[in-house]
């Protein structure tokens, strides 16, 4: 199976460690985006919360989140996994993504509303648009003031820049997600997590 991405990912890195945000077009290849989708179509996926944490983050969709051997038993995500992390590594060394989000949105939905991605997902954070379209903005305050906006669409990729990229402590960028017009969007992130022992011990 195809194991590298359609584009350099060097000028997008340089970007979102210079930005907060990077978007880049066309990087998944074609057969992979096909195989991913038909791998994913058989899961079982659970709504969102409609509400989540202190912020009140507004949320409408379905998700699911593989780790582990659920990443490798599944030969097509595990195969995109290993693609984009080959393509990152070159700049990018550190970042170990060891969690995949597979969330969906149906048409008309009102995505996510403007958050920040968790603290302890260190170094960058891969948003692939396996189908569909939707905005991702780029925003300045919680209000959803938008500074930047992509077309999030098929074979996409955005990147997040998470703590300790290129030695900022913590430059997460605030973002949002639209909900797509016409047809359902589903995307895939790639994520690192700390090891579990890392956690406090009370
Ligand atoms: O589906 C997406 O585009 C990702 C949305 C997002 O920002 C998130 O899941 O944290
Ligand atoms: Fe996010």
């Amino acid at each position: 199976m195809t194991d590298s991405l359609a584009r350099d990912l060097g000028p997008a890195l340089h970007r979102v460690a210079r930005d907060g945000v990077a978007h880049e077009p066309g990087v998944i290849p074609e057969a992979l985006r096909r195989d991913v989708l038909a791998e994913l179509d058989a899961e079982r996926y659970v709504a969102l919360p409609a509400v989540e944490g202190p912020h009140r983050v507004r949320q409408e969709g379905e998700h699911l989140v593989l780790v582990g051997d659920e990443i490798t038993s599944r030969p097509a995500v595990h195969a995109l996994h290993r693609a984009v992390v080959a393509a990152i590594a070159p700049q990018v060394p550190e970042w170990q993504p060891d969690e995949v989000t597979v969330q969906r949105y149906a048409p008309g939905s009102s995505g996510i509303s403007t958050h920040l991605d968790g603290r302890r997902h260190r170094y960058l954070v891969a948003i692939l648009t396996l189908e569909g379209a939707a905005t991702l903005r780029h925003c300045t305050d919680r209000e959803g003031t938008t500074a930047q906006a992509w077309d999030a669409d098929a074979g996409s990729l955005v990147l997040l820049r998470g703590p300790g990229l290129d030695g900022i402590s913590d430059g997460r960028p605030l973002h949002a997600v639209d909900g797509p017009r016409e047809r359902r969007r589903t995307s895939l992130t790639l994520r690192a997590t700390p090891p579990r022992d890392v956690t406090s011990r009370g």
